[in-house]
């Protein structure tokens, strides 16, 4: 990555290299990101508990701006998405900028989300082996002047494994390595028949889903194959650690409590605290 300008503004985020970035984020060695702005401070102030920085005040660095919001704990920053590849993309761009301009070393980035499980018992949690599309090939196609470019989606191995080992210690829920399938679209794009329009019948949804089960896919989700390409293109250790809602070889509508998703979406949350702390060695 080479960025020459004087001063490079990263516009959604409300930030310049006018900050002194160095000083601010200089230190930060994992970035985790989210869909919303709720998820990623209760993560900052859950990481600043367990780093034992309580005292720490969590505050939203891109105020100014409400795209996205930015939560910095010591060495820890958490940042939100949004929903889908466009809105992740944008951020991910002017996160690895901002990464650039800290000067920041040795950063490893981790997405803690949710999504729709196959075949799995709600509550699981999958940490991705390799993003797939929606024909189950591990790609993220990106149209580029006008041509289709295509980049590889493999996530990082061994962090993978790493996590999984954590996950030994949380044995209040499962926690897998699996394939996800990232889609366009949380209704149609996933084979659900539960939006506006449905192009397709219940049995053909039903073989479309069971194909991706042999294909190894065992969750979906919506940003995981951008995030895996970019971090591969940016060489970064990357992982996606989501928890599923739902069966979706059962049904397309998650009907479970606000208080059970709360609790779900805690899942990720203690996984990857508990790994940062290991290898923070706190
Ligand atoms: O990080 P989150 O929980 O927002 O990720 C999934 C994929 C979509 O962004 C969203 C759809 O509800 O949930
Ligand atoms: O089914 C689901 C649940 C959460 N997020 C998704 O993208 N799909």
């Amino acid at each position: 990555m080479i960025f020459t300008f004087k001063y490079h503004f990263k516009y959604h985020f409300n930030l310049s290299t006018a900050h002194d970035l160095p000083k601010t984020f200089g230190d930060v060695k994992f970035v985790c990101v989210g869909g919303t702005p709720r998820r990623m401070k209760s993560f900052s102030e859950y990481i600043a508990g367990e780093l034992g920085l309580a005292d720490a005040s969590v505050f939203n660095i891109c105020g100014e701006t409400d795209r996205y919001a930015m939560y910095k704990t010591g060495p820890v920053l958490s940042v939100s998405h949004g929903i889908g590849i466009p809105s992740i993309s944008v951020m991910l761009h002017e996160l690895f900028k901002l990464l650039y301009y800290a000067q920041c070393t040795d950063v490893t980035l981790i997405r803690l989300g949710t999504s729709g499980g196959i075949g799995l018992e709600p509550g699981t949690v999958v940490v991705t082996k390799q993003a797939v599309d929606g024909r189950f090939q591990p790609r993220f196609k990106q149209t580029v002047l006008g041509k289709s470019v295509v980049w590889p989606t493999e996530l990082d191995s061994e962090l993978a494994e790493e996590l999984l080992k954590c996950s030994k210690e949380l044995p209040e829920f499962n926690t897998i390595i699996a394939n996800a399938m990232c889609t366009m679209d949380f209704y149609e794009g996933q084979a659900r028949m539960d939006g506006s329009f449905c192009s397709f019948t219940e049995e053909e949804k039903k073989k479309y889903l069971d194909e991706a089960h042999t294909a190894g896919v065992r969750n979906i989700e919506m940003e995981s194959s951008v995030f895996a390409a970019v971090c591969k293109r940016g060489n970064i250790r990357a992982a996606v650690v989501c928890v599923t809602l739902l069966d979706r070889l059962k049904g397309d509508q998650i009907t479970c409590s606000l208080d059970v998703l709360h609790n779900y979406e805690k899942r990720p949350k203690s996984l990857v605290g508990r790994y940062i702390k290991k290898h923070l060695s706190v």
